[in-house]
């Protein structure tokens, strides 16, 4: 087994970790006594199946929906029914019974360009939190889910790129992705991710084994600089951790 980050959770499989991650959910629903609580949702191929689950007959009525705004942590500045966009995916994953309501949903805009679609997302993100600074008492999102490309990055925020550096936005544009595919993102910043009570990565698969493997022996990997102000949990799966 290679070495894997502190507080990580080793699953059996893609999907244990999706069930896991599921669970983790609703709990946060049914412990929270907050009215709204604020979900931040994984781009890619990886957190597909947890959104069939949550969406599915076994999850569906355990889920509080009404009380749950879901944002995104980036997107491909594609159109919203391209096969590489973020929107599509957990769009068609949560299905045609679309149990979140058309309000509740915080989709990124695309269709100006990443900048102006960083700007839009960040003024709606400061508007949802209702106030321009983040206050580390009171985190912008509730969960922050997140993957792990193979290069290292996460949302989108790739190795050597200016964008890791941000200090001050909420959201950025990110003209030039570090890898394929190689179209234009719109991406959350440290901070904003760091602004959240809990993190998941979810990490599957074999291909992600030698990415895991360099966070681990130290290397300067952006997933290695996503904070929370409070749990963050690696939940992986024993083809991703050679276990
Ligand atoms: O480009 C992206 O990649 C990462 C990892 O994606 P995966 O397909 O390996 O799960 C993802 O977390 C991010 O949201 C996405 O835009």
């Amino acid at each position: 087994m290679i070495p894997l980050p502190e507080n990580t959770k080793l699953l059996p499989d893609a999907e244990a970790t999706a069930r896991e991650a599921a669970e983790r959910l609703l709990a946060l629903c049914v412990n929270d006594g907050s009215e709204r609580l604020s979900v931040c949702l994984s781009g890619g191929s990886t957190p597909k199946r947890l959104y069939q689950l949550l969406a599915s007959r076994e999850f569906l009525g355990r889920v509080l929906w009404r009380k749950i705004d879901w944002f995104f942590g980036d997107d491909r500045v594609v159109p919203w029914d391209d096969p590489l966009s973020n929107v599509r995916m957990v769009r068609e994953a949560f299905g045609s019974g679309e149990p979140v309501s058309a309000s509740r949903f915080h989709f990124i805009l695309t269709e100006k360009g990443a900048e102006a679609g960083a700007r839009a997302y960040e003024a709606t993100l400061r508007g949802h939190y209702g106030a321009d600074r983040l206050d580390p008492r009171r985190p912008l999102f509730d969960l922050v889910l997140l993957g792990l490309g193979t290069d290292g990055h996460t949302a989108s925020l790739f190795p050597g790129k200016p964008e890791t550096k941000e200090r001050d936005a909420w959201a950025v544009a990110v003209p030039e992705a570090g890898m394929e595919p190689f179209v234009p993102r719109i991406s959350l910043t440290f901070p904003a991710l760091a602004s959240s009570r809990e993190v998941l990565f979810l990490v599957n698969g074999k291909g992600k084994r030698e990415t895991l493997r360099r966070l681990a022996e130290g290397e300067d990997l952006p997933a290695r600089h996503v904070t929370s102000q409070g749990r963050l949990t690696w939940l992986i799966d024993r083809d991703a951790a050679d276990a």
